[in-house]
């Protein structure tokens, strides 16, 4: 009984008529995500701020649906802004496609730069966007989940939500914080049949990614690099399929699966079978993490030194 208390199991949610709202569905993962969903047959509404993006979107989503597709509705809200806004969004969208029954809390922006070179405005805004974002759509969903009697929040972090890297101090803050507001909020959740989902993608094939390479320093590209460049499809594919089966923790790849491992806390445990891997590999891989982060100084020392004789040789 002890046991089985502390365990989460949730049913798996049929997608089939189910609506999903996917905030960022417009572009990237967001996108990819709404894709998967209709091709599994659920009702999707997506929200972003551009129209243009959002109308193609649209055409592009409604190419994947069946015959009997109920069209894809677009809404279109800055979620960083108004409060009232954001509700009325909401509103929107669940006047056409009844209640939500899975919001994506996709909509974020990344930027690496060095904490010297990032503006106060720029923590600012990632904060305001990765973070309270998320919040407010998921406020605006909350009560009629609950008195619907159960959903699914899904938040995308990053893997640079579980660890912090060079160029990442506004960006990673922001990710941090989707963790304890996700663990929370399970916790207060989870007798309303609601469960929540935080998923940590590594580098992933998207136009924000192509945005965010331009500027990113050397380090950043060369520590994230070592986790590989993932395809939007298989990232979006992993999250719906972990949020439907109701898993607080979703991650791809190897480093993901070491990554969540390392860093699972005081988070909700699915199932017997991750507990006792928990319980083994915590101690195996924080020993296998003091090689990658000497690996990590190494770079951060190589660049430097590369960086001071280029300004050397300008200098001469
Ligand atoms: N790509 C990557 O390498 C990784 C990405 N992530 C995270 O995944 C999420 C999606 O990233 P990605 O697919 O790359 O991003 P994209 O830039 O490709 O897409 C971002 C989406 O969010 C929307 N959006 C941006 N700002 C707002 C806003 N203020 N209000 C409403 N919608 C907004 C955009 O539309 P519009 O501009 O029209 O509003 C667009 O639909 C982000 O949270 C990102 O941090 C995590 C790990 C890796
Ligand atoms: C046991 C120890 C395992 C250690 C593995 C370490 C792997 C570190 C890789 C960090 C990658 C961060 C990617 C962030 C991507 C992102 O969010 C941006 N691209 C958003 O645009």
């Amino acid at each position: 009984m002890f046991v089985i208390s502390w365990l989460v199991s949730p049913q798996v949610l049929k997608l089939e008529g189910k609506h999903l709202l996917i905030t960022g569905g417009s572009s990237g993962i967001g996108k990819a995500m709404a894709k998967e969903a209709i091709r599994r047959g659920a009702v999707v509404s997506i929200m972003a701020r551009n129209n243009t993006k959002l109308e193609a979107a649209k055409v592009d989503l409604e190419k994947v649906a069946g015959n009997n597709f109920k069209p894809v509705c677009i809404v279109s809200v800055d979620v960083a802004g108004d409060y009232e806004e954001v509700q009325k969004a909401v509103q929107k969208a669940e006047d056409k496609q009844g209640p939500v029954n899975m919001l994506i809390n996709c909509a974020g922006i990344g930027v690496a730069k060095t904490f010297e070179d990032l503006k106060i405005d720029e923590f600012k805004k990632l904060m305001n966007l990765n973070y309270f974002g998320s919040v407010q759509t998921t406020k605006a969903v909350i009560s009629k989940m609950k008195e619907q009697g159960g959903g699914r929040i899904v938040f995308i972090s990053s893997q640079a939500g579980q660890l912090g890297l060079f160029g990442y101090t506004g960006y990673a803050a922001s990710k941090f914080a989707l963790r304890g507001l996700a663990e929370s909020l399970q916790m207060e959740v989870r007798p309303y049949n609601i469960y929540v989902t935080v998923a940590h993608p590594p580098d992933t094939e998207t136009p924000g990614f192509e945005e965010e390479e331009r500027n990113k320093p050397e380090e950043t590209k060369l520590i994230s690099g070592t986790s590989g460049l993932f395809k939007p499809e298989a990232v979006a594919k992993q999250i719906l399929q972990d949020s439907v089966n109701g898993r607080f923790c979703s991650y791809i790849g190897l480093d993901g699966w070491m990554l969540a491992n390392i860093t699972c806390g005081m988070s909700p445990v699915h199932s017997m079978c991750d507990a006792i891997q928990q319980v083994l590999t915590v101690s195996v891989f924080r020993l296998v993490s003091f090689f990658y982060l000497c690996q990590f100084t190494g770079i951060v020392r190589k660049c430097k030194a590369k960086r001071d004789k280029e300004q050397k040789e300008k200098m001469e």
